[in-house]
Formats: structure tokens, sequence, C-alpha cells
């Protein structure tokens, strides 16, 4: 069985969610949307969904018109929040600069 992931501390997530600006936390999740052009958000998740199998760790994607947003738990610690969570979120904002997506508020 391999490891657990550890559930991070309340310090820890508030370190991280420093280190991630844009990305809100509700309770044990962390999510960001993105404006796009059109419907380019089909491109930027097939992109995601790459790095995704990569690195073994999934986000839910909610794709809209001219609009993507990425939620992300770690579901092997019970859905609570990991290092992982914040690993993928820091790759999908750089996967969102390359395809041009824009940060907005949800
Ligand atoms: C075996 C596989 O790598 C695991 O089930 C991965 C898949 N992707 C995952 N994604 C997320 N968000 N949480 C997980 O615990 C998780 N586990």
């Amino acid at each position: 069985m391999a490891d657990q992931p550890v559930p991070l501390t309340e310090g820890q997530i508030e370190n991280a969610l420093r280190q991630a600006p844009g990305w809100r936390r509700a309770g044990d999740e962390i999510s960001r949307t993105f404006a796009i052009r059109y419907h380019g958000g089909v491109a930027m998740i097939v992109h995601v969904a790459d790095v995704e199998r990569l690195i073994g760790h999934h986000a839910d994607i909610d794709l809209r018109w001219g609009r993507v947003r990425f939620g992300i738990t770690t579901h092997d610690a019970g859905n609570r929040l990991t290092a992982a969570d914040f690993d993928l979120a820091r790759r999908i904002d750089a996967i969102a600069e390359a395809h041009g997506a824009e940060p907005v508020e949800p």
C-alpha cells in the first residue's frame, strides 16, 4: 500500500497559501478560476491532464465557455489538503499562463 499522504497542519496550509497567491481555500479544498478566450479551456485542460498523469494527482475541473475552474484536495488523505495539492496548483498556474488564461475571482 502506497504511503498515505499526510494532511498539512493549519500552519502549513497558511504558509502554502502564501506561496500560492490567487488560490482560494474553502475547508479542505483549494480552487482557482481562469477566464480564457472562447473555448480555449479545452486545450488547457488537456495540458493539465497530461501533467496530472505524470504526477499522479488530479483536480476536479469545471469547464465552461470562456472559463475553467480547478478544485484540488487529496482523496487518499481523506479529502484533506496535502503538499501534492499545492504542487498541482503551482503547475496549473504555469499552464494557465502558457495558455493566456487570466485568473478571475469566482
Ligand atoms: C493511484 C493513484 O495515483 C492515486 O489514486 C492518486 C490519483 N490522483 C489523485 N488525485 C487527488 N486529488 N487525490 C488523490 O489522493 C489521488 N490519488
